[in-house]
């Protein structure tokens, strides 16, 4: 049996507010975020961190100083490094972290797989949904770094993940028990509305092909589905829209009002982060939590994220099993692109090269329409 290495990514968070602008810095200099060439995109990113830094650390000083999503995402790790143990599926096997923009860094990420001397590397992001702005900037980092550093070992990737079973089960049993608790909240005949409430983005990478948006709605139609409630109120909303662009809608506080005004509950589901962090506790549970109030809403839940519940993990590992050993008939050849020949499974698409091949399970509304 071989060395197994699963590599995790996400966004990373600041430790300290002092890690703000350093952590905003980072963000804004990626080619993914702000598209401009290296030496006028390295001005901006200063500029806009600069000017974003306090409003962000007024953010991060409401939830103790520092983001938790690196903790949450180690306890991510240690879970699905026990599952992965027990089905044995290496003789021995490494789950690390590679955050983008904080600490771990994809360099300290890299530098531990390779003195773990791993036979196979699965690169597993935490975002179920793909988007160039998340994985496919966690990946491209990945790749360049590897290769300078100098970490050669057979490689796979999970592109994405939005309607996995043990992803959309967990979510469904916690909108349940959401839904539950503001059904308590609402008077006579009236019945909770479900608000899945997913990080927005700018229209313009929709419009170039970011399947984002389209995996969103898969996942909140196979949650409703799961839930199996007749005649669900539901609705699929954007929130922290940042900059001058025009983002994806509808928001999600525009959603909050007319809940206020048709005088319904709401169940706010985060559908596309696996962790708590500013996003969550912040605009989720105060921002949003006021302004519901202001506006009349007649309760207010919000349902948190999967974390290391079983179902998510158990699906991680399905995940991560089937990248290494793609069942026959389990999904299907990539037809276009280096990954050209590649299997890729019916929940996600197989990476060559560190170049994103358009996985034929998932529909992508700007080439369908
Ligand atoms: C699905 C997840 C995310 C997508 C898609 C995404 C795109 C995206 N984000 C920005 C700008 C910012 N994001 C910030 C924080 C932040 N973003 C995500 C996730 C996605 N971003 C998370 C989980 C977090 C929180 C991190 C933490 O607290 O640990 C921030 C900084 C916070 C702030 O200043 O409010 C910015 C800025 C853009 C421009 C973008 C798409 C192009
Ligand atoms: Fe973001
Ligand atoms: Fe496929």
């Amino acid at each position: 049996m071989s060395r197994l290495a699963v590599v995790l990514f996400n966004l990373g968070g600041p430790d300290s507010l002092d890690a703000v602008k350093p952590f905003l810095f980072n963000l804004f200099n990626d080619p993914a975020i702000i598209g401009a060439p290296a030496p006028v995109r390295w001005l901006l990113a200063r500029l806009i961190s600069g000017r974003r830094a306090p409003i962000a650390r007024a953010i991060y000083e409401q939830i103790g100083g520092r983001s938790p999503l690196v903790a949450q995402t180690q306890a991510q790790a240690d879970a699905l490094t026990e599952t992965l143990t027990a089905r044995q599926l290496g003789s021995e096997v490494g789950v690390f972290m590679a955050m983008r923009y904080w600490h771990p860094l994809t360099r300290e990420a890299v530098d531990q797989v390779k003195a773990f001397k791993p036979d196979t590397v699965v690169l597993l992001p935490l975002y179920p949904q793909y988007s160039a702005s998340t994985s496919g900037s966690s990946l491209n980092m990945w790749v360049k770094t590897a290769k300078r550093r100098g970490l050669k070992a057979e490689t796979h990737t999970v592109c994405c993940y939005p309607t996995e079973r043990g992803f959309v089960t967990a979510l469904a049993e916690l909108t349940r028990a959401g839904f539950i608790e503001a059904s308590a909240k609402a008077t006579g005949a009236v019945r909770p509305r479900v608000l899945f409430s997913a990080h927005g983005l700018p229209k313009v990478s929709i419009e170039r092909g970011d399947p984002y948006q389209s995996q969103v709605e898969l996942t909140a139609a196979a949650i409703v589905e799961e839930m199996g409630l007749p005649d669900l109120d539901w609705v699929v909303c954007y929130q922290s829209r940042v900059g001058p662009l025009e983002w994806i809608g509808p928001d999600t506080d525009s959603e909050i009002e007319r809940a206020g005004h048709d005088g319904v509950p709401v169940v706010v589901v985060p559908l596309a982060f696996v962790s708590e962090h500013s996003e969550t506790l912040v605009e989720l549970d105060i921002e949003y939590g006021e302004l519901a109030e202001s506006k009349g809403v007649p309760g207010y839940v919000r349902v948190p994220t999967v974390q290391a519940r079983g179902a998510f993990i158990d699906g991680l590992a399905d995940l991560v099993e089937r990248a290494v050993r793609p069942a026959e008939g389990d999904g299907c050849l990539i037809e276009a692109g280096p990954a050209r020949g590649r299997l890729c499974s019916e929940v996600g698409a197989r990476v060559c090269d560190g170049k994103w091949a358009q996985c034929p399970h998932v529909p992508n509304k700007t080439t369908d329409s």
